[in-house]
């Protein structure tokens, strides 16, 4: 077999084993052979007889054997039969930032992490795959999502799966966490969605201040650090950032003094982790605002739980699929505090929509409420729409008001001035119906409303505006296909059947030969 087709079926067999929850021991248990040999044959160094396959694909209970026959191991795509409406209730399913900052934030706790009701996405797949490479061992708990995560004594950084790192921006992270552990360390070079250049200067900036000096040199971050003493300190972050905000928490919650942090995130995936950092006997003040100051814990070491809240990003995706199918869906278990310059902005729109009381997520702390669409036209917003760092419009909410702008009798502008390479995206949707015009690679203009119609286009390298042009897609009537849509797997669990649980027909498939 050649390296390339090995490396592909081990791919499937990782990929298999995660979605049964199992981690490298427990399947090689399965198969009574050793760990190193699942990691070898993860790794497509290990040639596999068809016999062996067998075995694999029962140990895993699924089909290996026939994927490998039909090289179903390449890119999935989505075919999608559009123009029906949807209709019922879906339940939002937690986020895919909190979740990555969580994963990454278990590496402060010497004792065992169980995360509840996590996404199952590929984004925490690529995160897992780096955790277990370094010697943390991760495995779902059975008939669940909950994630159970136990530290190595020490963590292996040389066994790094490179590969899986360099797939998500989240590894930076890392960096938070390991300068507690370690006074020389490397990471790749993080990666993720094509969205432009996307800086990582604030998060050098800010860990200076726990004595963290970092040199980039050929794809690699190279740490140096020099333990600071316990005396408090305070960080004025350059930019109101999500990531960065969440690395200067990681890094405080073990830094035993008090570190205040100026201009900090208060968006939802901070919020989840300083609720997570409290369980771990962190004490974080100023929760929900732009200061927080930390009493950091040098040693943690604590069995805890925690189940972090619903995603605003996929509430709003669900809420422009209603939009663009003028549909009216129930969308429960949004949290709401993070939708409310949305929903104002769609209520300018001419948008009506029925919302429950307000209940508590599962972290006890986060509002959410259920929320049912209604149909009927919609007007451009007299105002260009542009996002804010919380509280604002969400940056990620952004390519959602161009397709709901596109629904909208009148022409919108949208100004994406955070990434540079976003806006351009937008324009796919002229492939399937849509009239937007690039005014510069931070603004476009969208004339609506649009007739929808079909057709056959590559998912466009990045979340979000791969999502809209799925939505768009469910309303042309007919016959679309979705090529490539990984990057839409890196932030929704299973879209496409929950879309179909709506009345939707979304039908995720592979090329043969
Ligand atoms: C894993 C995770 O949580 N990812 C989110 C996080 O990424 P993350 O926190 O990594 O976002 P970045 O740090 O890349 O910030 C996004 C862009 O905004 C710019 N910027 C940001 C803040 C600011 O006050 N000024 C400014 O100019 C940055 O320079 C960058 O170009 O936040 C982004 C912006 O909300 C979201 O799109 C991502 O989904
Ligand atoms: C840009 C996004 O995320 P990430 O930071 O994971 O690339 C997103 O969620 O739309």
């Amino acid at each position: 077999m050649s390296d390339d087709y090995l490396a592909r079926i081990g791919t499937t067999i990782k990929d298999a084993r995660h979605r049964a929850g199992l981690s490298q021991s427990d399947l090689a248990a399965r198969l009574e052979t050793s760990q190193s040999a699942v990691t070898r044959i993860e790794a497509g160094g290990q040639n596999l007889t068809l016999d062996s396959l067998a075995r694999i694909s029962e140990a895993l209970d699924t089909e290996l054997v026939a994927l490998t026959r039909t090289k179903a191991t390449g890119a999935v795509h989505l075919k999608v039969e559009g123009g029906r409406q949807l209709s019922g209730a879906i339940d939002v399913k937690t986020s895919k930032n909190a979740a990555v900052a969580l994963l990454c934030a278990s590496l402060l706790n010497k004792g065992t992490t169980t995360l509840r009701n996590l996404a199952r996405i590929e984004e925490v797949n690529r995160i897992l795959e780096v955790l277990d490479s370094i010697g943390v061992r991760t495995r779902w708990l059975p008939d669940s999502s909950d994630l159970e995560i136990i530290p190595p004594a020490r963590f292996d950084l040389e066994g790094m799966d490179e590969e899986a790192a360099r797939r998500t921006r989240s590894v930076i992270m890392f960096l938070g966490p390991l300068l507690h552990e370690f006074t020389d360390f490397r990471l790749p070079y993080a990666g993720g969605c094509d969205l432009g250049t996307r800086t990582v200067e604030p998060h050098m900036t800010s860990l200076t201040h726990f004595g963290l000096d970092v040199q980039a040199t050929q794809g690699w971050y190279e740490a140096q650090v020099d333990p600071k003493d316990g005396a408090d300190r305070a960080i004025i972050l350059t930019e109101r950032g999500d990531t960065v905000t969440e690395n200067a928490l990681m890094a405080a919650a073990r830094h035993p003094g008090r570190t205040t942090i100026r201009n900090a995130s208060p968006n939802y995936m901070v919020q989840d982790l300083c609720f997570f950092l409290e369980k771990l006997g962190v004490t974080v003040e100023g929760i929900g605002s732009t200061t927080l100051v930390v009493s950091g814990v040098r040693d943690i070491d604590v069995d805890v739980e925690y189940s972090p809240s619903e995603d605003p990003i996929e509430a709003m995706s669900l809420i422009a699929a209603a939009v663009v199918t003028e549909s009216e869906i129930t969308i429960r278990r949004c949290p709401i505090e993070f939708l409310e310059i949305e929903l104002a902005t769609l209520a300018g729109m001419g948008m009506k929509y029925a919302m429950t009381d307000e209940y508590k997520a599962h972290n006890g702390r986060t509002r959410l409420v259920d929320i049912t669409t209604r149909t009927g036209p919609l007007r451009a917003p007299i105002d260009k729409i542009h996002p804010m760092p919380f509280p604002g419009l969400n940056i990620d909410n952004l390519p959602f008001f161009a397709l709901i702008a596109a629904c909208a009798h009148g022409t919108t502008t949208i100004h994406d001035w955070v990434y540079d390479n976003r806006a351009i995206y937008l324009t796919e949707l002229n492939k399937v119906g849509g009239k937007v015009t690039l005014l510069d690679p931070h603004r476009v203009l969208v004339e609506g409303p649009s007739r929808w119609r079909t057709n056959e286009v590559t998912c466009p390298p990045a979340l979000r505006p791969g999502v809209v042009v799925l939505l768009a897609m469910l309303a042309a009537p007919g016959t679309s296909y979705l090529r490539n849509v990984y990057v839409i797997h890196r932030g929704y669990e299973d879209l496409a059947e929950r879309l179909n649980a709506l009345g939707a027909s979304v039908q995720p498939y592979r090329d043969i030969g």
